[in-house]
């Protein structure tokens, strides 16, 4: 125990995020002994954090979070030191050598973005991480110490929620359906940025027999007031298009008809001037702007008429026209912007009413849009408890002991928490072993920029990449870059690989760095002519890189991105609420490999207590699967017909 007491006294920690799981976290470390803590959080504090990060109060909304919590802490354990950072773990401050000075790194993130980073900074300052993540009332606590256990990246992240095109633009069946509908073509559409591709496109242009509508119908025509542009778009998105869609029988031969809805059916008198606060234009790009007040709708729980909601959607299109206007082209779906969650609840109940969905109040669409869990404090506060239980044991280095627990909904035989026992390092992970990627690609028809996007940012995850031929580089990013040498990266990365100054071909192996990270991989290049649509979207495929799963199967908790106020990361659609559910309601977990009952690999007796989860899973080679969560701008639409991938935003 002395021992214990000493490693505690003498570590120094560093803890990433004072969020939920951060500020239970700080708590539970202050109260074990820790007398070191450093942490790094680039967040100020919001009224919406206070239901459950328990270090903050009213008066401290605006501050940066990282102090706030440690002027908290100090308040009951004075004599400990605890240093705040209010930035971001990805600056270049808290590089390798920064990192250095740690025994462990404690991650309270949201975001796979920082996890991912954060684990490739551990690993090259050769510091141990705990990462965590909650989702509602699931919840993880994984170990990743180099050379012994996988590192975060050793498994790959589950894909994205994925919904076919058909459904979204022509078929809707669930709510769920309409709101991507709302928030990523139609919103997008009109406020969004004009050059990204958008089905309404297709769909306006479909549709389009006469040459009235052959011009973009959702640009907004001279001299034409926002009232009379709000309806023609109404009458042309629920009316015009649905009409032409029930043109094509067979579609219909099989499912329910949508009934159009145009503006004179649901308001026969013409629409009456909404004024709201229209008349002072001087607020404008206020994102407290709202529709609701003018129109007497004050619950965001009820919910609302097909007229409501048509005067909510006629009035909250105005309001950005006139109000927001300068963001216009801009903007980007944000739970967090009350008029641009007005505008997709509404526009989504009223699409929800042509197919026959039963509508949803403001409160409920806004936590679809947003994929919002909803966060559970005492998960959090678990959590934190584990995440302690295994930084002691890192600190003691009782490797034998070191777990990764799974925080489950149901108990099964009073069992709350799962405890795994690590996985040895991925032998085949690009991020923590040797291992050479290699790249089937069509080298004469791909330009480097599709290989730095599709490849290096997106498939690698690297932030600031360099990339070399030989002794040749051929692409860099940098603040600090000279001008001529910036130039020659931007023409570069227009030319196709095979016309590049060192050209690429076959056989050619490329070294892809990124500094900041201290990762570096070699990519063997493979010219192939052809690539399967279908299967083989980005028209190239890397392998030596595992991808990730789908998400059909059956997911618990994960730790990946979040985006909401609660800590998320499973959207909280209905459809995908019904996939946690199964989860719970059968007692199976995803396991690696195979699927398997709960019980099956639940062999711990014991108590519903932390301590439980230091027994562990011996001689089982399996852990539940983790499961990435969804920001909000990873729904992505699989093309039914044909079935091409197609990622929105
Ligand atoms: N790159 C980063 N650098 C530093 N801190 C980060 C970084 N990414 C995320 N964080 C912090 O991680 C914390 C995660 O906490 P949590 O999941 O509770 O989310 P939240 O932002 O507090 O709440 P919500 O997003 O649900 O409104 C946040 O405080 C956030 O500022
Ligand atoms: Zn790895």
């Amino acid at each position: 125990m002395d021992s214990q007491k000493q490693a505690i006294k003498g570590a120094k920690v560093l803890m990433v995020g004072a969020g939920g799981i951060g500020c239970e976290l700080l708590k539970t470390l202050a109260l074990s002994g820790f007398e070191d803590i450093h942490i790094i959080d680039m967040d100020t504090i919001e009224v919406s954090n206070l239901n459950r990060q328990f270090l903050f109060r009213q008066w401290h909304v605006g501050q940066s979070k990282a102090k706030v919590a440690r002027e908290a802490v100090l308040k009951f354990r004075p004599h400990i030191n605890i240093t705040p950072y209010h930035a971001n773990v990805k600056d270049p401050e808290f590089n390798i050598d920064f990192f250095k000075q740690f025994n462990v790194v404690l991650n309270g993130l949201d975001n796979l973005d920082a996890r991912r980073h954060v684990n490739r900074i551990c690993l090259a300052a050769n510091v141990p991480l705990v990462e965590s993540g909650t989702t509602g009332f699931l919840g993880q606590v994984t170990v990743h110490v180099k050379s012994k256990t996988e590192c975060y990246e050793c498994q790959p992240k589950p894909t994205p929620k994925t919904y076919p095109v058909c459904t979204i633009t022509s078929t809707p069946s669930k709510f769920v359906h309409c709101i991507v509908w709302a928030k990523d073509l139609l919103f997008a559409k009109l406020f969004g940025d004009k050059n990204q591709e958008n089905d309404l496109n297709v769909r306006s242009g479909d549709a389009a027999s006469s040459s009235e509508h052959t011009e973009d119908v959702f640009e907004r025509r001279l001299n034409e007031d926002p009232e009379q542009y709000g309806q023609r778009i109404y009458d042309h998105v629920f009316g015009y298009n649905i009409d032409a869609a029930l043109a094509n029988e067979e579609t219909w031969r099989n499912r329910n008809r949508p009934k159009p809805i145009y503006i004179k059916d649901v308001m026969p008198d013409k629409p009456q001037q909404q004024n709201g606060n229209l008349d002072d234009n001087s607020v404008n790009g206020n994102s407290t702007v709202s529709a609701m007040p003018s129109l007497g709708l004050k619950n965001p729980q009820n919910i609302w008429s097909l007229l409501e909601n048509t005067r909510i959607f006629l009035e909250s299109l105005k309001l950005f026209l006139v109000k927001r206007e300068k963001e216009i082209g801009n903007l980007t779906f944000d739970k967090d912007d009350q008029l641009a969650v007005e505008f997709v609840t509404a526009a989504a109940n009223i699409r929800a009413a042509s197919f026959g969905i039963p509508m949803q109040s403001l409160f409920e669409a806004k936590g679809i849009a947003g994929n919002i869990v909803h966060a559970v404090a005492t998960t959090n506060a678990i959590t934190a408890g584990l995440i302690v239980i295994e930084a002691i044991k890192i600190l003691q280095s009782d490797a034998t002991n070191y777990r990764m627990t799974y925080i489950v909904e149901h108990p099964l035989r009073k069992m709350l928490l799962m405890p795994v026992e690590p996985f040895e390092p991925n032998k085949s992970c690009y991020v923590c072993s040797e291992t050479p990627l290699s790249l089937e690609i069509n080298t004469n028809r791909s330009k480097l920029r599709d290989f730095v996007e599709k490849i290096v940012k997106n498939k690698l995850g690297m932030h600031s990449p360099s990339i070399m031929h030989g002794t040749s580089l051929i692409y860099e990013v940098g603040d600090d870059l000279e001008e001529d040498f910036a130039n020659n990266y931007a023409l570069n990365l227009e030319k196709f690989l095979s016309e590049l100054p060192s050209p690429v071909t076959s056989g050619t192996v490329l070294t892809v760095e990124d500094f900041q990270q201290e990762l570096s991989c070699s990519i063997y290049i493979k010219h192939r002519e052809e690539f399967d649509e279908e299967k083989e979207p980005d028209g190239m495929l890397l392998t030596g890189w595992t991808p990730a799963p789908s998400n059909d199967d059956t997911r618990p908790i994960s730790n990946g991105e979040s985006s909401s106020n609660a800590s998320k990361q499973l959207p909280g659609t209905q459809e995908d609420s019904d996939e946690i559910s199964a989860v719970a309601a059968d007692k199976e977990i995803a396991l690696t490999g195979s699927k398997r009952k709960q019980s099956e690999i639940s062999d711990v007796d014991g108590e519903v207590a932390i301590s439980a989860c230091t027994s562990g899973i011996k001689g089982s080679n399996q852990k539940p699967e983790e499961v990435d969560d969804n920001g909000d701008d990873d729904v992505v639409m699989l093309d039914e017909n044909p079935c091409k991938k197609k990622r929105l935003q």
